[in-house]
């Protein structure tokens, strides 16, 4: 049905700042820190006249406009027009737009311990209108409540493994969650066959990143992770590279893949621990995107 009225369509887009040049008329002036970034998210608005409009050609206008919050003074114009820019924004207009093709799918985040599975995993529940649940926490409830730590301590981990799957299980006959895995779900075949009933997202973070955010919080809640004195980052980064090297492939398995490293390459970012989760949960609905247009043909997205 063609539009009676005129409609305004809000996008968002990413610009690659060596494509933009300060050509009077052409562009729109970028500030010098921007320019700095390999790429920046803008905000595109079309409006669409009526259709009523006497020419059948109708032109659209169209304004680009972003500012970041968090670079001071730098703002990206169009005409006269500033648009107030942030994560939160595009979050939003990228959780709208691939929603309906998710058809109610649970979203289950894997990878290693400390890769922001939690984190990132509330941020998009809430972007979603998902609900939220954490594995290890149903665990504990299932286990009368006690830690993850004490379950290990008590039953040991094939004990702790079989509650994991079983959870698992539960949550795979769930819709519209978003799932944090614990770091070794991926160990299991079986949690394979559960968590492929929605979409498997793998939180791919370098390992120094990792020990960096562990020894920040301390390893006592982690019973894989060594927990005696001493240089607590040193040790965390040896267990967790032993780990990795035995589960690496099985996070490949992933349906997308988020990678710290490529996410700060675009973003012309040299440090990954300067990414936002925010950033992060985008990139994770970037990705789900690409899977949901290369694997499952949504070539509309
Ligand atoms: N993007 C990020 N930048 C910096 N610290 C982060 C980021 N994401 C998570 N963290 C921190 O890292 C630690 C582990 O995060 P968490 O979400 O619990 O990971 P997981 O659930 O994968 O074990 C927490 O202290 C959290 O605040
Ligand atoms: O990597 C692992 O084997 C584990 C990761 C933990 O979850 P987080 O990834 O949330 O730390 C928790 O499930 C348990 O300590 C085992």
């Amino acid at each position: 049905m063609e539009a009676l009225v005129p409609q305004t369509v809000q996008f968002t887009n990413w610009i690659y700042s060596d494509k933009v040049t300060n050509r009077p008329g052409r562009s729109f002036p970028v500030s010098q820190t921007l320019k700095d970034r390999k790429r920046f998210p803008v905000l595109v608005s079309a409006r669409f006249p009526a259709n009523g409009a006497s020419n059948r050609r109708r032109n659209v206008d169209m304004e680009v406009s972003c500012s970041y919050k968090s670079v001071p003074g730098s703002v990206v114009e169009s005409g006269n027009n500033q648009a107030p820019f942030d994560e939160s924004l595009l979050l939003k207009v990228k959780s709208e737009k691939i929603k309906p093709y998710l058809e109610g799918r649970c979203i289950y985040l894997v990878g290693m311990m400390g890769s922001g599975k939690t984190t990132v995993g509330k941020i998009l529940s809430q972007a979603l209108g998902y609900s939220f649940s954490d594995c290890d926490t149903l665990i504990e409830q299932e286990a009368d409540g006690i830690s993850v730590a004490e379950i290990f301590k008590l039953h040991g981990e094939g004990f702790f493994r079989d509650k994991e799957t079983e959870v698992l299980r539960q949550l795979s006959l769930m819709r519209c969650v978003v799932v944090s895995t614990g770091g070794g779900a991926v160990v299991r075949n079986i949690n394979w066959k559960y968590m492929q009933k929605g979409i498997t997202v793998w939180l791919d973070v370098p390992l120094d990143a990792l020990a960096q955010r562990i020894s920040a919080v301390g390893t006592g809640s982690r019973p894989l992770l060594p927990n005696e004195s001493g240089d607590i980052y040193s040790k965390t980064f040896m267990r967790l590279s032993s780990l990795f090297e035995l589960r690496g492939e099985s996070y490949a398995n992933a349906n997308a893949r988020v990678s710290l490293e490529n996410i700060a390459a675009k973003l012309g970012e040299r440090d990954v621990s300067n990414l936002t989760p925010t950033v992060i949960a985008i990139e994770a609905l970037e990705q789900i995107e690409v899977f949901l247009k290369e694997k499952e043909g949504h070539n509309e997205l």
